[in-house]
């Protein structure tokens, strides 16, 4: 169960306003809101603060039945900031029972100043190399990288560029593409062999093709398709065309989400998917998205014994009580240890 930016500081209750009153998520971006708003607080917090905002986020999302989650950084920008938000990352690893991939995602916007073709090239020749060597020094785990590949962002060659960097460097691929405008994001990543995309509201038919050809998981994100009023994205198509779908709660300031029942109730509504559907893609198809699949996202003989334990006399009762997952769950179950009780164990049953 995976995919958010949880390191941050300063909320957008306001934007969220300005969004329920009718302004779209780029408007807010352009006006320097949205990702920028959320870098110059984050800039201006330290490590400790933000660890101290990021562990109760962690431990919601555990409460919430998530036992592995991919953790994006993204609101530094420049190489000082992405490597402190990773940092955070490492130093909650062992304070979270739940296990945390870190996506470096330094191409998340343009910071003010500079052009999107500079902030590719100090991506790529400053931040990229920077989050190499603390890999290699042993200070810390990045499995994967990001780009917000969108039309007032990083362009589809912009983000090529620094997606090659990437994997020259040894990451998987894992980014934003075609959320907001049908880009080609989709069919350029899978023509580097992206083992993930989110998003993909905006998909063609082309890149579906092209995702199920080159084996890349669509991580798709209800929570922020809601929020955002978007068009769905074409779930039916890519899980016929044989493309696996993966779900993600994408909490950011934008879409102020921890818990993923929630998440597989938008994804069965709203973009059709079943039940055991939306149970493959937040389980299997979201740990394959990771490329831990061998270890995670199933019960299987030789795999970590992540589990839940439901109150209910059938599974569906977690997606089914919309918002009542708290109460349905009554104990989550990490690599075989408990690590989370329902508190009040005398209540009644969750279970109407
Ligand atoms: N779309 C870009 N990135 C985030 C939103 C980040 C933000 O608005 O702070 C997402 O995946 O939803």
């Amino acid at each position: 169960m995976l995919t958010l930016i949880p390191v941050w500081a300063g909320d957008r209750v306001h934007e969220f306003a300005m969004k329920l009153a009718g302004a779209t998520y780029m408007e807010v971006h352009k006006a320097g809101g949205g990702i920028n708003f959320t870098v110059t607080h984050t800039r201006g917090a330290t490590e400790d603060q933000l660890l101290h905002l990021l562990l109760p986020r962690l431990h919601r999302m555990v409460r919430a039945g998530t036992t592995m989650a991919e953790c994006k950084s993204g609101y530094g920008l420049d190489v000082e900031n992405e490597m402190k938000m990773l940092r955070v990352l490492e130093r909650a690893r062992p304070l979270a029972p739940l296990t945390i991939s870190s996506t470096f995602c330094g191409a998340h916007s343009v910071p003010k100043g500079l052009t999107a073709e500079e902030a590719t090239r100090l991506v790529v020749e400053e931040q990229l190399p920077a989050v190499k060597a603390a890999v290699e020094a042993g200070k810390m785990s990045v499995d994967a990288v990001d780009v917000f590949c969108e039309r007032g962002v990083f362009s589809v060659e912009q983000s090529r560029a620094i997606l090659q960097a990437g994997r020259r460097l040894g990451f998987l691929l894992n980014f934003h593409a075609d959320e907001l405008n049908p880009l080609g994001g989709a069919e350029m990543g899978a023509s580097l062999g992206a083992e993930a995309m989110s998003h993909l509201e905006e998909v063609s038919k082309e890149g579906i093709a092209a995702m199920a050809e080159a084996g890349t998981v669509a991580v798709l994100l209800p929570t922020t398709a809601y929020i955002l009023r978007l068009p769905t994205p074409p779930a039916r198509d890519m899980i016929e065309a044989g493309v696996p779908v993966a779900l993600g709660s994408d909490f950011n300031p934008n879409a102020f989400c921890l818990s993923m029942p929630l998440v597989m109730h938008l994804a069965c509504v709203t973009f059709k998917l079943t039940l055991n559907e939306a149970l493959t893609a937040a389980t299997l198809h979201a740990a394959h998205a990771l490329r831990k699949a061998d270890t995670h996202g199933s019960l299987q003989p030789g795999k970590m014994g992540d589990m839940l334990v439901l109150d209910a006399p059938r599974w569906e009762h977690l997606v089914y009580q919309l918002g009542g997952a708290d109460d349905v769950i009554t104990h989550v179950i990490k690599a075989g240890r408990v690590v989370h009780t329902r508190p009040n164990p005398a209540a009644p049953s969750a279970t109407p």
